[in-house]
C-alpha cells in the first residue's frame, strides 16, 4: 500500500475496482477487457471506451499506455483520469461527446503492475523501475524495433536498463504488443496514435529514440515534420518541453520506435511532473498533485485522441 499521507494514489487493487464500476456505470460507452496477464499472474486492464463499445466500428482507434516503469505512479493516475474524465463527461462537456461519439478510445492504466505492487510493498518507496521477471527487465527497452541495437540499453540483468534476453521477453511488453498487432484489421493498423505515460521532467518526446537521426529510411522527412508538430502543440497545451527522444538520450527497444516503425502509428511519451529536481523524490510527488498533475494533460489527451482521425 501507499505511505500514509499518499493514499490517493490507487493500488492495484483499488485501480482494479474503479476500472470495474466505471464499466457497470457506463456500460454503453466502456468496454472492461485486458490484453493478457503480468509475469506475476495479473490481468493487464484493456478500457475500450466509444459509443456502441462492443462493436468494433469504423473510426480512428487511439491507444493510451501507463506505469511501464513501476515507480511512475503517477501516471497510473493518469490513465484513470482519461477514463474517468472520458465516461462522465460524456454527454456533456460537448469535445468529450464528440471524440466518443466518433473515436475508438483504449487506455492501458498499468503495463507493470507487479512492479508497481513490488514498489510499495510494505508501504515504503523502493524505488523500483523494471519488472518482477528475475531482477527486473526494463520494459521499456525489451520492445522488439531495434533493439539492443545502439548503446541504448544494458544487457546486463542488474542494470536499470535491462533490455531482457530477447525481444519481448517480457510478458507484459507481449502482451501489448500483441494487442496492437491484433489491431491490423483488412490489413490496416487501425490504431493511429498513440501516448506512453513517464515521469517525470516535463517532456513530450517522439521517436525515434535508438537515432539521433530526424529522419530515416523509416521516417521521412514529412513525417518527422509531423511528429514536431503534433509534439510542439500538445506541449504547448502543458507546458512540457517538446523534443526528440534521442535528443535527451539514446533508447533502444523502446515503445514509441516500436509503435511508429511497425505499425506507422503516431507514437509519444510524456515525461510528467516534477520537471526537475533530480534523485527518486521526482517519482513520488504528494498524492495533492495528482489531480493538479493529470488535468494538466486534458488537453493534450484531446489534441491527440482528434490527431488520430487526421490520418496523412
Ligand atoms: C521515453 C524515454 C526516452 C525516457 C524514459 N525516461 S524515464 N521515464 O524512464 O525516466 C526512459 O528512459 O524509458
Ligand atoms: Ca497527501
Ligand atoms: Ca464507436
Ligand atoms: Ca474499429
Ligand atoms: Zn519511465
Amino acid at each position: 500500500e501507499f505511505p500514509a499521507g499518499d493514499e490517493g494514489y490507487h493500488t492495484y487493487g483499488e485501480l482494479t475496482e474503479v476500472l470495474r464500476n466505471t464499466a457497470d456505470e457506463h456500460g454503453e460507452i466502456v468496454s472492461l477487457s485486458d490484453v493478457g496477464s503480468s509475469y506475476e499472474g495479473r490481468s493487464l486492464h484493456l478500457v475500450k471506451i466509444s459509443d456502441n463499445a462492443g462493436q468494433d466500428e469504423d473510426e480512428p482507434e487511439v491507444l493510451f499506455t501507463c506505469n511501464q516503469h513501476a515507480r511512475e505512479h503517477l501516471t497510473t493516475e493518469m490513465c484513470l483520469r482519461i477514463v474517468e474524465r472520458f465516461t462522465d463527461e460524456y454527454g456533456s462537456d460537448p469535445t468529450v461527446t464528440e471524440l466518443v461519439d466518433t473515436r475508438e478510445i483504449y487506455v492501458i492504466p498499468t503495463v507493470n503492475p507487479d512492479g508497481a505492487e513490488y514498489d510499495i510493498e510494505n508501504g515504503r518507496y523502493k524505488g523500483w523501475r523494471k519488472n518482477r521477471q528475475g531482477n527486473g527487465t526494463d520494459l521499456n527497452r525489451n520492445w522488439g524495433y531495434q533493439w539492443g541495437c545502439c548503446g541504448g540499453s544494458s544487457g546486463s540483468p542488474y542494470s536499470e536498463t535491462y533490455r531482457g534476453p530477447s525481444a519481448f521477453s517480457a510478458p507484459e511488453t507481449r502482451a501489448v504488443a500483441s494487442f496492437v498487432e491484433s489491431r491490423v484489421v483488412g490489413g490496416t493498423q487501425q490504431i493511429k496514435a498513440h501516448l506512453d505515460f513517464h515521469s517525470y521532467s516535463e517532456l513530450v518526446l517522439w521517436p525515434y529514440g535508438y537515432t539521433y537521426d530526424d529522419a530515416n529510411d523509416t521516417m521521412t522527412p514529412e513525417e518527422a515534420r509531423r511528429f514536431q508538430e503534433v509534439g510542439e502543440r500538445l506541449a504547448a497545451s502543458n507546458g512540457y518541453t517538446p523534443q526528440q527522444s534521442s535528443d535527451l538520450y539514446i533508447t533502444d527497444g523502446s515503445i514509441n520506435d516500436w509503435m511508429w516503425a511497425e505499425h506507422d502509428i503516431l507514437s509519444l511519451t510524456f515525461e510528467m511532473y516534477p520537471a526537475g529536481g533530480g534523485g527518486l523524490d521526482g517519482f513520488y510527488p504528494p498524492d495533492e498533485r495528482i489531480e493538479p498533475e493529470t488535468q494538466r494533460n486534458d488537453e493534450a489527451v484531446e489534441i491527440l485522441v482528434a490527431e488520430a482521425g487526421n490520418q496523412v
